[in-house]
């Protein structure tokens, strides 16, 4: 048995079994079964592959063997998925494809089921990719089902991408954002700002001032080596902590909020300009184990920030600050590029306890504000019930508040040009997106307080 698919396997099974993340176990697992790079390189494909897609391979399943896959053995339903994969979506030869997931099969204890796997991907295995791409699209009952089973997503996620969307006049760029979906992003880092430099070999991020990527391999080596100073960073998180730290200049003794931090990516970036500016830095978290994260994410910067594990609808109000992120719990619906299995394990039922939390946490921000004081309010998702919804719903309880032109301010720390289309409903808030400006949909909305 190959070693990758053997890794892969393991994965998905953490993945269905005990609610793993691939994206955070897969490396634990490369490093134990010390696989070689090419090795590695096609467990990953595997792992990834498989688990975006699940919903399309699902339906393949379901039509070649007759069964509901909720009625298949899970160890057997996972060396199926990975088994339609191989045969659908790479160039792995269709006889091993087969032969080892029904290996899987045997060595998962489901001796039993290896008749039933064999002649599900033998099945599979005699049409080619778009046959049974059209086989489940004629059976799907919308053209959302048809797209979500083309792009892989799941129906809800796809109408509210399309609203999202829409509430900038750009409902036209759906397909091209499910297939950005589909890709795995390149490694962006930042330099912290006034504390390491970009290497000067180094391709820069087209939009923010304090990233570059990196040509390939692994960054961990360089982050070691700067202390901390140099991290990764998807681009769009690195805007996010520009926007309120160069919303306007620093005054010296500003006091700054970082209330939903961990694992403390934006904190650094907050910190290296609060330090620039003579600011001081709190931060918080809720989790302590995360809060952990959080203290080692700023460790690299010479600037004091404690970091507070409460909730942060309470801890907001314990002080008075000048800014506050409120990078607030979300339903990670813009970051479905890394994090491969997400889009199937969330639920619209998960958005308005989330919607709840946000306007709570929003209302202790703007609440602890100083007079003039800024609020980000930032979402790693496009969901309107999680951003623009959120913001309205607060502004109808209060006249204390003015929002600013987020986009403006993002146009303004950009190197890049960056396409930004004003939001239709007159707010200034800003949304980036993954197929139009490279980085994971992150919206931002600023809010001053009067
Ligand atoms: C989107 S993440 C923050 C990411 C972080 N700003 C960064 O850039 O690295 C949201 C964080 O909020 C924390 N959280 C959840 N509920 C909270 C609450 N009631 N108060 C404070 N933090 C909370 C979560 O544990 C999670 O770490």
């Amino acid at each position: 048995m190959n070693p990758a698919r053997r890794v892969a396997f393991d994965v998905l099974r953490a993945v269905d079994e005990s609610d793993a993340y691939a994206n955070l176990l897969l490396p634990q697992e490369l490093r134990r079964a010390g696989l070689s790079s090419a090795d590695a390189a096609l467990a990953t494909e595997l792992t990834y592959g498989t688990l975006r897609r699940r919903g399309t391979y699902d339906a393949i399943i379901e039509h070649a063997s007759g069964r509901s896959v909720d009625a298949i053995d899970p160890p057997v339903r996972d060396a199926l998925r990975l088994g339609v994969h191989q045969l659908l979506a790479t160039r792995v030869a269709s006889h091993a494809a087969v032969n080892e997931s029904v290996e899987l099969v045997r060595r998962s204890g489901a001796a039993n089921a290896a008749g039933f796997a064999n002649a599900v991907l033998r099945r599979i295995a005699r049409d080619n990719p778009g046959d049974w791409l059209q086989r489940v699209a004629d059976a799907a009952r919308s053209d959302d089902e048809r797209l979500g089973l083309r792009y892989a997503h799941p129906v809800w996620v796809i109408r509210a991408f399309r609203r999202a969307l829409a509430a900038e006049g750009r409902a036209d760029e759906l397909e091209e954002l499910l297939a950005a979906d589909n890709v795995s992003p390149a490694v962006t880092m930042t330099a912290l700002p006034g504390l390491a430099d970009i290497p000067a070999d180094a391709a820069r991020t087209p939009y923010s001032p304090v990233g570059f990527r990196l040509g390939g391999g692994d960054p961990e080596p360089l982050v070691r080596a700067a202390g901390g100073r140099v991290r990764v960073q998807d681009e769009g998180s690195q805007l996010a902590a520009l926007a309120l730290a160069r919303v306007r200049p620093v005054r010296a003794g500003e006091r700054w909020l970082d209330l939903c931090a961990a694992p403390g990516g934006k904190t650094a970036v907050l910190a290296a300009e609060a330090l620039a500016g003579d600011a001081r830095v709190e931060a918080n978290e809720l989790s302590p184990a995360r809060a952990k994260l959080v203290r080692t994410s700023v460790a690299g910067v010479p600037l004091d920030v404690p970091v507070s594990e409460e909730d942060g609808r309470v801890r907001a109000g314990r002080g008075v600050y000048d800014r506050i992120l409120v990078d607030a719990p979300c339903t990670g619906l813009g970051a479905l590029r890394r994090r491969p299995e997400a889009r199937w394990r969330k639920t619209p039922a998960d958005v308005p306890d989330l919607s709840d939390l946000q306007r709570g946490l929003l209302t202790a921000a703007v609440d602890a504000l100083a007079p003039d004081g800024v609020v980000a309010y930032v979402t790693c998702s496009p969901h309107l019930a999680e951003t623009a919804a959120v913001v309205a719903d607060l502004r109808r309880t209060r006249d204390d508040l003015v929002e600013l032109d987020a986009r403006a301010v993002l146009r303004s720390v950009s190197r890049g040009e960056l396409d930004l289309p004003d939001q239709q409903d007159g707010s200034g808030r800003a949304q980036l997106w993954p197929h139009r400006h490279g980085t994971d949909a992150m919206s931002i909305t600023l809010l001053q307080k009067r």
